[in-house]
């Protein structure tokens, strides 16, 4: 809605959604207030590796190049607040940090897709990773620049994230690690890519009330807690709170030049006190090293699913001819 109402002439959007009624809602709801506006819809699902690759072999037929591609699809499944652990932070010295990271407070229960891959690591981190490497035709580009723009998060801890545990098997709180290997993923994009043409950046929304965080916490309670989150923004300019806030960042750094973001920094959607918003870059907390070593296993990874996926599809030709016999 914002690029749109930015400058909708010659804007192409592609909606990529997993649900189409959604999706055709969203769709009608652009045209609405855009009448003239191209807005295609593309049905993907970032939890499944067959659904990605299809998505992406329909997207190549139908465009010959992608100049911006939003990384956006996210899921926090069963989020569980830890009131003991949340009081304690409030009578400590790391209370804004708790209000604005929500560091030590959530966990979520993760469950597994039909890949058998943790859910959370597939949706959030994986299909994304995936469509990217098979949309790289219409991404690069001799003499043009394209952009990946992931949404990332504040919540991003290099604490919940292992090299040895990439999909977050082990711990209680995979939203974090997947978005801290979203931030080691964007370096490793750039690092591989930028000869091409190709950048990727990293931002994070702040704090807003979506689908994603309202089942935190009764809707009362948040109803209750406004006026408590409007005031914290003298402390803290995270709490972006709507949508339309915390998109300040995706809408920024489409405005920029690709070559003249970091590729170490996240940008961040910040709301002043007085409701203006603003973008800022902050350094992430991650390094090369770290950054080269999980691409090559998401590298192996990807390898690992198309050999599963191949057996599968010759299982079913298989028992396909047998009946016919
Ligand atoms: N809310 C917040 O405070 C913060 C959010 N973020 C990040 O912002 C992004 C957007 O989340 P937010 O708007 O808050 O939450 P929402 O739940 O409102 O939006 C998430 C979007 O992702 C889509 N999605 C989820 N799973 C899949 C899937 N398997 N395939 C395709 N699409 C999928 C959802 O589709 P559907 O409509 O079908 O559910 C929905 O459109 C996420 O990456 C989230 O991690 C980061 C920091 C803070
Ligand atoms: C009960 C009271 C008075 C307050 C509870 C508020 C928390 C539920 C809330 C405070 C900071 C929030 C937060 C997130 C979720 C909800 C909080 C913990 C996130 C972790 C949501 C997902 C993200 O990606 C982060 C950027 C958010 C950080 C802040």
């Amino acid at each position: 809605e914002r690029l749109l109402s930015h400058n909708s002439d010659g804007l192409q959007l592609c909606l990529a959604c997993r649900n189409m009624q959604r999706a055709e809602a969203t769709r009608s709801h652009l045209l609405t207030s855009h009448p003239a506006a191209q807005v295609d819809l593309l049905q993907m699902d970032t939890s499944s590796i067959s659904s990605v690759l299809r998505a992406a072999q329909e997207f190549k037929l139908r465009y010959a190049r992608l100049d911006y591609l939003y990384l956006n699809a996210g899921i926090m499944p069963n989020p569980q607040f830890d009131v003991k652990a949340f009081v304690k932070g409030l009578f400590s010295s790391n209370v804004i940090n708790m209000f604005s990271t929500g560091e030590g407070i959530l966990t979520q229960k993760d469950g597994i897709t039909n890949d058998g891959l943790q859910e959370v690591f597939a949706t959030n981190l994986f299909g994304h990773f995936l469509l990217v490497r098979e949309l790289e035709p219409v991404l690069c580009h001799a003499g043009q620049t394209s952009q990946l723009v992931w949404t990332s998060s504040s919540n991003a801890l290099s604490s919940t994230f292992s090299l040895d545990d990439i999909q977050h098997q082990k711990g209680t709180q995979p939203y974090s690690s997947s978005k801290y290997a979203t931030d080691l993923l964007s370096l490793a994009l750039n690092n591989r890519y930028n000869k091409q043409g190709l950048y990727s950046s990293v931002i994070c929304p702040g704090f807003m009330l979506t689908n994603m965080t309202i089942g935190i916490l009764p809707f009362y309670l948040w109803k209750l807690l406004m006026p408590f989150f409007l005031m914290l923004r003298i402390f803290t300019n995270t709490l972006t709170l709507t949508t339309y806030n915390g998109s300040e960042a995706l809408f920024w750094v489409f405005l920029q030049k690709p070559e003249s973001l970091n590729p170490f920094s996240k940008y961040h959607s910040l709301t002043s006190a007085l409701g203006n918003s603003y973008t800022q870059p902050h350094k992430m907390d991650i390094n090369m090293e770290t950054s080269e070593s999980l691409y090559e296993k998401l590298l192996q990874l990807e390898k690992d699913m198309r050999g599963k996926l191949k057996d599968k599809e010759k299982e079913s030709h298989h028992a396909k001819e047998t009946c016919r016999i």
